[in-house]
């Protein structure tokens, strides 16, 4: 299994290429890609670290040597956020980063699974479809927008909230990764109730948690190490998909079918072609369904501009 991290001198690439190096399965190939040129240093690194992970660092202009028969690309090449930015502010340097590595990946692992960290996620995944339909690769089960951060934030704030074993914690977290299309059910979290008034603020304090990370970093960047532990637990669920392992479940922003915009993030099963099965997000409350059908016309426009960038 070859894992290929686009982006992996940044805050999000050091963290995660780390944890792959420590989690993924024996035998695997980790390949790092970043423009800069510390690149190759990171993966020396790396390479020093006792598992049977063998790691690999290019840089420069050109990810093609990294990509070659990747089985996963994970991508957060781009830009972050500083204070008094919205992710949305991103997409002019981050559209066209995203755009000239899938031309790569289009050509030199059209069959890899492919996940889009970089934001603004709602649009850059769209974008990322669009370069793969142009080269004629298009496969809507082996694209996906990383959206696990907001899961993970989830479940550590409800377990701190209601005094629960983190663990135990589990929730779907639908619609897209950007403010008001980030949207938690609260409303299915076994053994918990909520008051109104907590709803209310705990949805909020979720949509805006990377804004709380941008604000406490003070222009030092946004989310790394959350993102780093997201994107890792997604990537190694892409792998055990592939190697045929059952029951793997996990939300994530793709292109499945669904009636609300032509990307959502929803639960998918994961199997050896990406996306088994996208699964239905269950029973939901009202505000749930009221704070769904609102966010409709943001996540549409988000995605109608990857389109347009790319056509
Ligand atoms: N999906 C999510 O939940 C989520 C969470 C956190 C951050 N992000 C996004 O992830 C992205 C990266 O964040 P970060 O904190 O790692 O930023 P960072 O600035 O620390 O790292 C970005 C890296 O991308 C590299 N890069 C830039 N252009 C490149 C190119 N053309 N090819 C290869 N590498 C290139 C840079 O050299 C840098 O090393 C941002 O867009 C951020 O908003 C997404
Ligand atoms: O908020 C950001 O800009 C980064 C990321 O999308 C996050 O949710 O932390």
């Amino acid at each position: 299994m070859k894992v290929a991290v686009l982006g992996a001198a940044g805050g999000i690439g050091q963290a995660l290429a780390l944890l792959l190096k420590t989690q993924l399965p024996a035998g695997s190939k980790l390949s790092l890609y970043d423009i800069a040129p510390v690149t190759p240093g990171v993966a020396v690194d790396l390479s020093h670290i006792p598992t049977d992970v063998e790691v690999k660092g290019f840089a420069g202009e050109d990810p093609t040597p990294a990509l070659v028969d990747a089985d996963v690309v994970l991508m957060s090449a781009g830009v972050a956020r500083k204070p008094g930015m919205d992710r949305s502010d991103l997409f002019n340097i981050n559209a066209g980063i995203v755009r000239n590595l899938m031309e790569k990946v289009a050509v030199t692992c059209p069959k890899a699974l492919v996940g889009i960290i970089t934001n603004p996620v709602n649009t850059t995944v769209a974008i990322a479809a669009e370069v793969l339909k142009n080269a004629g690769v298009y496969d809507k089960n082996r694209l996906f927008g990383i959206t696990t951060l907001d899961v993970i934030r989830s479940e550590t704030f409800i377990a701190e909230l209601k005094g629960l074993n983190v663990a135990d914690v589990k929730v779907n977290v639908i619609g897209g990764h950007s403010g008001v299309t980030i949207l938690p059910l609260l409303s299915q979290v076994e053994g918990v109730t909520f008051s109104d008034e907590e709803v209310a603020a705990m949805t909020t304090r979720i949509q805006n948690a990377g804004t709380e990370v941008v604000e406490a970093k003070a222009g030092g960047g946004s989310a790394t190490l959350s993102m780093g532990q997201a994107a890792c637990r997604f990537g190694l669920s892409l792998v055990r998909g592939l190697q045929g392992e059952a029951n793997i479940v996990e939300c994530a922003y793709v292109d499945g079918g669904s009636e609300h915009a032509e990307f959502f993030a929803q639960p998918v099963l994961l199997g050896k072609n990406g996306v088994e099965k996208v699964l239905p997000y269950g029973e939901i409350s009202a505000f749930e369904a009221n704070a769904r059908d609102a966010m409709l016309d943001t996540l549409k426009g988000d995605i109608k501009l990857g389109v347009e960038f790319v056509k």
